[in-house]
């Protein structure tokens, strides 16, 4: 029975996976994240969208236990996990990428993936000292596993190469797969396509939907707001560290309040693009 297994009996299968209630932080005088609800079910794609500053990261960071709030819960699968810290998150089904890079440039691609997985594992200093048969056998399941999350963002083929010769959009995708290296269920997404060209954006974007559809939640912090309105499911938009609004991506775009507050710039953009995806339907 893995970890995951282990701590059925403690959840509730109708329960989403995360649910988010009323929570808060304050950095001394600054209300970083007041208040902040929102749920996501298996196989669906939240993306929290918002300003510079709205409190996005801060959210995450509150989500994934590397702040405990101040108030408000958290609940995985109907558990409440409150106070948990990141390691015992993901031994509860939670993953994250970072909007930083956090790869290991001199390892290889596979390596990567490995350690992302042995920290989860259940792995003992001294048996991994004396390497026991249990220990190879454990390698060579985590080399598997990690190869299976390598083929999931196409880059099996890459596995033996060092990290740092991969391209900036190949890295993204590494990110991600170290990130699906504990089996998540829930998934947390900081900006997987920052600073990725046309092309490697739409990769990712493919690639985050392939892995909702397997079942997995999604939550993404993204500002390109092209892949936002095209592969989420709903969009709850913070600012100043408040929810504005929750919906669906066709009724977020169309509302004034978040027009005048985010959309501003990117309105024109998100309207073409609206406006050409309708007249392509209205074709069908
Ligand atoms: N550790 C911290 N200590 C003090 N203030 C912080 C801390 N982390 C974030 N803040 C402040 O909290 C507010 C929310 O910041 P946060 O990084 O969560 O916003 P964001 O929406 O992720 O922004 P961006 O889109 O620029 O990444 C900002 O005013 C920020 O300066």
């Amino acid at each position: 029975m893995n970890a995951i297994a282990s701590l059925a009996v403690a959840r509730n299968p109708e329960a989403p996976r995360l649910q988010v209630e009323g929570l808060s932080i304050r950095f001394g005088g600054l209300a970083a994240v007041q208040d902040v609800s929102f749920h996501v079910h298996a196989g669906e794609v939240l993306a929290v969208i918002g300003p510079n500053g709205a409190g996005k990261t801060t959210l995450f960071n509150m989500v994934s236990g590397v702040y405990r709030p101040d108030a408000g819960h958290l609940r995985l699968h109907g558990e409440d996990v409150n106070g948990r810290r990141p390691f015992e998150l993901a031994r509860r089904g939670m993953s994250r990428t970072f909007q930083n890079l956090q790869v290991f440039f001199r390892l290889t691609v596979l390596e990567n993936v490995m350690i992302g997985r042995a920290r989860w594992e259940k792995t003992h200093v001294l048996s991994d000292l004396l390497m026991l048969p249990s220990v190879r056998r454990q390698n060579a399941a985590t080399r598997e596993a990690a190869l299976r999350c390598l083929t999931r963002v196409g880059l099996a083929e890459d596995a033996e190469r060092i990290a740092g010769n991969l391209s900036y959009g190949a890295l993204k995708r590494l990110e991600i797969a170290r990130a699906l290296a504990t089996e998540p269920e829930v998934l947390l997404l900081d900006e997987p396509a920052a600073g990725c060209n046309a092309v490697e954006t739409a990769e990712i974007d493919r690639l985050v939907r392939a892995i909702a559809d397997s079942g997995t939640a999604i939550v993404l912090i993204e500002h390109d707001m092209k892949m936002v309105m095209r592969i989420s499911d709903r969009i709850l938009v913070l600012d100043q560290g408040r929810v504005l609004a929750t919906g669906l991506p066709a009724d977020i775009r169309r509302d004034p309040r978040v027009v005048a507050a985010y959309l501003g710039t990117h309105a024109d953009e998100v309207q073409t693009r609206s406006t050409a995806s309708e007249a392509n339907h209205a074709a069908d």
